[in-house]
């Protein structure tokens, strides 16, 4: 049997999974197909894509999985007991207001939202539970409650730079990830990160004022995603740091988070929440 063939249809949450073509898709969709404590329940791409109404275990180049990839996140979400979204912003704010009708999991990896894509989040998990997370690894989620930590033990003349680096084809920068750590650091020394984020530097910026929390992003071929967190102070830095060498870590997080919520009430959950470490 294919790895993309689905081994289970008995009573286990339905997942519909967003951007079924894209690199997080065809993740989730192998382990999904795969897992027996869930099921594919649908496949969603966007309109006009070429895999809409296609095997998607066949559009993926292996057995058919028996499910279609579908352009209609109506009734495609209607029968999702979770729908799991690495997509885009402002397809994730749309998709937010149907999991709640359905009163279904919505499972949100997409980064890059705006106040205005988090304020519908907001309004969606009054009806079901979101679990959303600018990373959903173990590590990177252990990696944070450390940066809290550091960040509170360490004054403010030990400087706190977040470098990040990901593939070609990431479109939103800093990472939600590197947001997430700057947030962590943020909240170890008392403060929101809004008033200590200094974002990519250029040009003749001036000394580095102390206390804030400095960004900076690369871009370049097929890197997973690497964090570090520099603390660098004077005659010592001390740099935590985490390495994703396969996307499988974000989607195992996702499905975990997708069954964890099944039994939740209607709220905004992160992935501290999920593995426990709040
Ligand atoms: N939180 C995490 O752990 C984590 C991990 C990896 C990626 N991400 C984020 O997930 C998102 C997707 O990443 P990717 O590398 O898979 O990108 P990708 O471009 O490979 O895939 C995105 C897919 O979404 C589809 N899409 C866009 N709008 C849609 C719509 N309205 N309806 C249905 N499908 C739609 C696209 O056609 C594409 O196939 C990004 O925001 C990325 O930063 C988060
Ligand atoms: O590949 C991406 O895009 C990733 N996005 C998340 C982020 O923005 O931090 C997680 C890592 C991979």
């Amino acid at each position: 049997m294919s790895d993309f063939q689905q081994t289970d249809t008995g009573e286990v949450p339905g997942i519909v999974v967003t951007g079924a073509s894209g690199r997080m898709g065809q993740m989730l969709i192998r382990l999904i197909l795969t897992d027996d404590r869930v099921r594919l329940a649908g496949a969603l791409e966007r309109d006009g894509h070429a895999w809409i109404g296609r095997d998607i275990g066949e559009a993926m180049g292996g057995q058919p999985a028996g499910v279609l990839v579908s352009d209609d996140p109506v009734t495609t979400i209607a029968r999702a007991q979770a729908v799991i979204d690495f997509t885009a912003p402002t397809a994730t704010a749309g998709f937010a207001e149907l999991t709640a009708q359905a009163r279904a999991v919505h499972v949100v990896g997409t980064t890059g939202l705006d106040a205005e894509d988090l304020a519908k989040l907001s309004a969606a998990a009054r009806h079901a539970p979101i679990i959303r997370a600018g990373n959903m690894s173990l590590g990177v989620n252990l990696l944070a409650g450390l940066t809290r930590k550091v960040a509170a033990a360490l004054g403010e003349d030990w400087d706190i730079e977040i470098v990040e680096a990901h593939h070609r084809m990431k479109v939103d920068a800093p990472s939600g990830t590197a947001l997430m750590l700057g947030q962590a650091a943020a909240e170890g020394r008392g403060a929101a990160l809004d008033d200590l984020r200094t974002p990519a530097r250029e040009g003749i910026t001036g000394a580095r004022e102390a206390g804030r929390i400095g960004f900076s992003a690369v871009r370049g071929g097929d890197i997973v995603g690497e964090h570090d967190v520099i603390f660098a102070g004077t005659g010592e830095r001390l740099i935590l740091r985490h390495v994703a060498t396969d996307r499988a870590i974000f989607a195992r997080g996702a499905i975990r988070a997708a069954l964890w919520g099944q039994d939740k009430d209607p709220g905004e959950y992160d992935m501290a929440d999920v593995l426990g470490l709040t």
